[in-house]
C-alpha cells in the first residue's frame, strides 16, 4: 500500500509531504511554506483534501490532494478561535474546530466543492477544549473540554447544529485533563487520553442514546517516572487490536493491547521517542507508527510488531521546526 504522510510544523510554518512505501521507509515529495502557524490537520473522509488549522489569523486551509498525495491550496475560511484540534463529520459534511485558548467548539459546513465555509455555530464555555471526535455512527459528538474535567456529548443534527445529549456531560477524575479521543472500530468503546495525569480511560458507549460510561483507567507512565505528567495524543490501529498514547515530560509513547471486544486495555510496555511528543499517528495498514518531536524537530518510524504491538525504530527524519501533528493518507492503488 502506498501512503502519504502530512507532518505540521508550525515554528517553520511548513507543511513537509513524505511518500511511505510499503516497508515504512520515507521520501520528501514536498514542502509547503504556509502563511500562518500550521497546526491541527485532518484529510476529509472522501479523501480528497486535507484541512489544516491555521494561526494567529484563525482559519481553515483546504488543500486539494492529488493522486500522488502532493498538495495545492484551494480555499480557506475563519474559524472563531486559535485552532488546537479539527475533524470532520464521517460523511464529510461538516468540519468541527475545537479551540483551547477560546473555549470554544465550532461546526462549518463544508460545500460540495469541499471548501469549509464560515461558521454555522460556535458553542462557548468549554475551558480548555481539546478535541472534537464524531461517534462511529455519526451521531454524537464527544467534546472534552480539558481544564473543567468533562466530556460533553453533543447531538448532531442533519443541519449540522449540535445539541447536548440528555447525559450532557461525563466527568474525569479531578485533574486528570481529558484532551483526546479514539473510537473501537466496533463503535461501542472509545479511548481519552487525559493529559495532566497521564493515564487512558476506557469509556463504554450507548451510540443510540448518546451515553457514556467510564469502564477502565490504566496509567500510562514508565513505573519509575516522578516528573510532571503531561500526556498529548492517542491513536488506535485500524483493526482496533493495539493503542498507543505519548507523554511529552518522558518523551514515551506506552503501548497497550485491546481485547477483542474493545473493552479492556492492557499495558504492553513502553517506547522511548523523539523529544517532546505532541503529535504522531498509524498507517492504515496498521503496520507502521509515526512520532513527532515537537523539541526534536524530527519525525520516527517504527514498525508495529506482533503479538504486542510492539514497537521497532525503522527511521528517523528531519521535519520543519516544532512538529506537532502528523496524519496518514492511503493513495488509490
Ligand atoms: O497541549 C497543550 O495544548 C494546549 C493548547 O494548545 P494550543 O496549541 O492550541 O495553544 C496548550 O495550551 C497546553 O499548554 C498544552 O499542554
Amino acid at each position: 500500500m502506498k501512503q502519504v504522510v502530512y507532518t505540521a510544523s508550525p515554528e517553520s510554518q511548513q507543511i513537509h509531504v513524505w511518500q511511505m512505501n510499503d516497508e515504512g521507509a520515507l521520501t520528501l515529495l514536498q514542502v509547503i511554506d504556509v502563511a500562518g502557524q500550521v497546526q491541527p490537520m485532518v484529510v476529509s473522509p472522501k479523501r480528497n483534501f486535507l484541512y489544516v488549522g491555521v494561526r494567529p489569523n484563525f482559519r481553515v486551509l483546504a488543500f486539494k490532494i492529488a493522486a500522488d498525495g502532493t498538495l495545492t491550496e484551494a480555499g480557506q475560511a475563519p474559524l472563531p478561535g486559535s485552532p488546537t484540534h479539527i475533524s470532520t463529520d464521517r460523511e464529510g459534511r461538516f468540519l468541527f474546530c475545537g479551540s483551547y485558548n477560546d473555549a470554544c467548539v465550532s461546526v462549518s459546513p463544508i460545500g460540495d466543492d469541499g471548501i469549509p465555509q464560515a461558521p454555522l455555530q460556535v458553542i462557548n464555555g468549554l475551558d480548555g477544549c481539546h478535541s472534537a471526535n464524531i461517534d462511529t455512527d455519526n451521531k454524537t459528538l464527544y467534546v472534552p473540554a480539558l481544564k473543567q474535567d468533562r466530556i460533553c456529548l453533543f447531538k448532531l443534527g442533519a443541519d449540522g447544529q449540535l445539541t447536548p445529549r440528555q447525559q450532557a456531560q461525563v466527568t474525569t477524575v479531578e485533574g486528570a485533563g481529558p484532551r483526546h479521543m479514539q473510537f473501537h472500530p466496533g463503535g461501542q468503546f472509545a479511548y481519552c487520553v487525559n493529559e495532566l495525569d497521564s493515564t487512558v480511560e476506557v469509556w463504554a458507549l450507548n451510540t443510540g442514546e448518546g451515553e457514556a460510561e467510564s469502564v477502565q483507567t490504566l496509567d500510562m507512565m514508565p513505573p519509575d517516572f516522578s516528573g510532571t505528567r503531561w500526556a498529548a495524543d492517542i491513536h488506535l490501529t485500524p483493526d482496533g487490536r493495539f493503542l498507543y498514547a505519548c507523554d511529552r515530560t518522558s518523551s514515551t509513547l506506552a503501548v497497550f493491547s485491546v481485547s477483542e471486544l474493545g473493552d479492556e486495555l492492557t499495558l504492553e510496555g513502553f517506547q522511548p521517542t523523539e523529544t517532546q511528543p505532541r503529535g504522531f499517528n498509524i498507517d492504515h495498514s496498521g503496520r507502521y507508527l509515526v512520532a513527532a518531536g515537537q523539541k526534536s524537530h524530527h519525525i520516527e518510524v517504527y514498525a508495529i510488531s506482533e503479538p504486542k504491538g510492539l514497537l521497532q525504530p525503522l527511521g528517523r527524519y528531519a521535519v520543519g521546526q516544532g512538529p506537532m501533528w502528523v496524519v496518514i493518507h492511503p493513495l488509490q492503488a
